[in-house]
């Protein structure tokens, strides 16, 4: 049976209690006030008449800044949320990475918590009791089945809710974000099945800042603003759109909303991109960086800094390259996504005097810099030759 998800004149409006500002003298005015002024209920809209299909094969990516209904969006894909208005039909098997410690009981043990996920997921009993084991020790908590979840530290939960979520393969894959976080070892072994997962699922669909992920991933977009659905193409067209609505909106100044999203556009790891050529210039005392970054919003980061065996060395100048392969790869607004920068490092003879372990960070400041980029092949051979 083939797989698909239709989405017509869906809209979700919410009840929000708004407490008006109660400026009190003493205690007898705040108790007044409290019995007199209780907060007031309407209702918001946070989706408001989307429309768009999904198909069997697609990888559809959501598209949009902080608070744009994106998470909505694929709570009313898994039915967490009904829509007020419109319809969402999914044919197909589903499995939402949107929650992974969703119906968790700190009480019950570790091995219990399996049983209850996996009832809450369809599964029978007689399925979850041959999981079990595989569950446990792809998590790393052979030894820990029978303590209280409780007891887990959070990286420990997060493991075992990824372990559980990800134990069958589903026909369509809802994901807010990749997974991110635990131990290298296990975002390796995470990474591994989140690729097998995704490749084995007839439908994905990912909401995600970031870009570089979506680009690899996904074929097709949709790009939400304010809950409304402002466009929808293939993915080169979609990221292009949201590069130039979200230039657009930094050069209106929409200061309330930007100022929302300026903690992400400033984190390291909204900042990605590749570093393809470094030289040393023994006589300027100087290393000579060249690549390109972008942050997920397509704007462009003027921070760079080496890593050199814990030793932080801050960039004293960055030009921009026009980039147009870049540009076009990512269905960015500018191609001067290109960089050229000087970072000055003392008693360096040759490139390998940096050692292997050199890191190149990115980022909206030289002195903030902390997103890793990549490093071509080339570069790499460089550093160990
Ligand atoms: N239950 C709720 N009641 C009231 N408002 C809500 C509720 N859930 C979400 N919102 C609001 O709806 C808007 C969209 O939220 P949502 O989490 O879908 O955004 P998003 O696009 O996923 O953002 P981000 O990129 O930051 O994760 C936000 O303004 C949020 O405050």
């Amino acid at each position: 049976m083939s797989a698909f998800i239709r989405v017509q004149g869906v809209s979700l409006d919410v009840p929000t209690f708004l407490q008006s500002e109660r400026p009190a003298k003493g205690w007898g005015s705040l108790f007044l006030g409290a019995a007199f002024q209780p907060p007031k209920r309407r209702l918001v809209r946070l989706l408001d008449r989307l429309s768009f299909d999904v198909n069997d094969g697609d990888r559809l990516a959501i598209l949009g800044r902080n608070g744009a209904g994106k998470s909505t969006l694929l709570r009313v894909l898994n039915r967490v949320y009904q829509p007020t208005e419109g319809s969402v039909e999914v044919s197909g098997s589903c499995q939402a990475l949107l929650n992974m410690s969703l119906g968790f009981n700190g009480e019950a043990t570790v091995a219990e918590n399996i049983y209850l996920r996996g009832i809450a997921m369809g599964l029978t009993a007689a399925f979850i009791r041959q999981q079990v084991q595989p569950i446990l020790e792809f998590s790393g908590l052979t030894e820990k089945a029978g303590q209280r979840l409780r007891t887990l530290s959070s990286g420990q939960k997060m493991r075992l809710g990824f372990a559980i979520s990800t134990s069958v393969q589903h026909d369509i894959m809802l994901m807010d974000e990749w997974v991110g976080a635990g131990d290298a070892d296990f975002m390796a072994r995470a990474k591994a099945r989140m690729q097998g997962r995704v490749g084995g699922s007839k439908i994905v669909v990912l909401a995600s800042h970031s870009v570089g992920l979506l680009r690899d991933l996904c074929n097709k977009g949709i790009v939400l603003e304010r809950g409304r659905l402002v466009h929808a193409g293939d993915i080169g067209d979609s990221l292009k759109y949201y590069h130039e609505l979200m230039s657009r909106l930094r050069k209106g100044g929409d200061a309330v909303t930007l100022g929302d999203e300026a903690p992400g556009a400033g984190a390291g790891a909204q900042v990605y991109g590749a570093v393809e050529d470094i030289r040393v210039d023994a006589m300027r005392g100087r290393v000579e960086v060249t690549g390109w970054m972008v942050n997920a919003q397509g704007g462009l980061p003027e921070g760079l800094a080496l890593d050199v065996d814990g030793h932080r060395y801050l960039a004293v100048e960055l030009t921009r390259i026009r980039r147009p392969d870049v540009c076009k790869h990512f269905g960015l607004a500018t191609d001067m996504c290109g960089f050229k920068a000087f970072v000055p490092v003392s008693g360096l003879r040759v490139l390998s005097d940096l050692g292997p372990d050199v890191r190149v960070l990115g980022g909206e400041r030289h002195e903030s810099a902390d997103a890793v980029l990549r490093l071509a092949p080339s570069v790499s051979a460089a550093l160990v030759c």
